[in-house]
């Protein structure tokens, strides 16, 4: 089991306005550990040594062995990285990116690193791991602990995995709340990341974008600044969190949302994801599922918006199907 030097209580974490829960820090060995994943609940799995042979990865090392590809770093003015989707710009006139992308090597990332000082932008490398990478990262790679995962991929009647993204990111950094439709092993490899997560079933707390907006998935709350008067239903989320070291594994069930922040002053940090398709949706049983519904609103809600074909329309036809009829 990969000990960690920092138990939860050890960090000094501001307090946000709503309350939380930790996500339970279980073995693999645990019963309570495989219900959670079945039962689409995060827990933190300590001892799945699923990148046990990446826990040597540092910048030096990786400037040194993961070749020299290209990889997707984005910029920031600010410590928030909110993803956007490039090819629904044209939707919102005047939308203004949150972040910059920009291609270069991983040694020119790591040097800008270096460079950067407070106040200055911020840096966020995301990439998909290519085969360009150097031949002892890929050893690595080949090292993780694929018998597990695969073997929970099955067991949990998840999709295809689709892909494993490397994260490299400055201490402070915030990806702000949003979820994914994909199911989610994140392992934690240097550094400490705080997670806030709030099941789907919190969809009427969190005011995403709408579906057709770059930012479609993500929260347009601020978590750590709510406006209560534009979000009052924020007033009742109610979340669940931990702080994930390295060998520590989060189960993160599609669709929950999900607010992650390297901690400040406890250096940079390395990640990889292990993002899985759904599964075969098994026979229709009642009541929904959340998950269920959540995907069933984004279905309405791209269907409606492709008849109107006017973006515009689109708020006053909402509301009259709903406003005052459905109280
Ligand atoms: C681009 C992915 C970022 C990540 C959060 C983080 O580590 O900053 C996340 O949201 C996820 O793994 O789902
Ligand atoms: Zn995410």
């Amino acid at each position: 089991m990969a000990e960690r030097s920092k138990e939860p209580g050890s960090f000094d974490l501001k307090q946000f306005s709503f309350p939380t829960e930790q996500i339970p820090r279980l073995s693999i060995n645990d019963p309570e550990a495989s219900s959670r994943i079945s039962r689409a609940l995060p827990v933190v799995l300590t001892d799945t040594n699923l990148v046990t042979s990446a826990l040597h990865w540092d910048l030096d090392y990786l400037s040194k062995n993961i070749g020299d590809g290209e990889f997707v770093v984005h910029i920031s003015k600010n410590k928030n990285f909110q993803y956007f989707d490039d090819k629904k710009m044209t939707n919102v006139k005047e939308f203004r990116k949150p972040s910059e992308k920009q291609d270069m090597k991983f040694s020119e990332f790591v040097e800008k690193l270096h460079q950067a000082k407070p106040g200055e932008d911020r840096l966020y490398l995301q990439q998909i791991l290519h085969d360009t990478v150097g031949k002892k990262v890929i050893q690595d790679f080949l090292g993780f602990n694929w018998r597990w995962v695969t073997m929970q991929q099955k067991d949990n009647n998840f999709g295809e995995m689709t892909s494993n993204l490397l994260l490299v990111g400055m201490e402070g950094n915030v990806t702000p709340g949003h979820y994914d439709e994909q199911e989610n092993f994140f392992a934690q490899v240097r550094g400490y990341k705080r997670f806030i997560l709030f099941p789907p079933t919190q969809f009427a707390c969190m005011y995403p974008y709408p579906i057709y907006h770059p930012c479609d998935r993500q929260s347009q709350v601020d978590f750590e600044n709510p406006d209560f008067t534009k979000f009052p239903k924020f007033k009742e989320a109610s979340g669940l969190e931990t702080v994930v070291g390295p060998g520590d594994v989060l189960y993160i069930p599609m669709y929950w949302w999900h607010h992650v922040q390297s901690l400040p002053s406890h250096g940079y940090t390395i990640s990889v994801t292990f993002w899985y398709k759904a599964g075969q949706s098994e026979k229709i049983e009642y009541p929904l599922k959340p998950k269920q519904k959540v995907a069933m609103m984004r279905n309405i809600e791209k269907m409606i918006h492709q008849a109107l074909n006017d973006s515009s329309e689109m708020p006053e036809f909402m509301s009259n199907m709903t406003l005052g009829r459905y109280t």
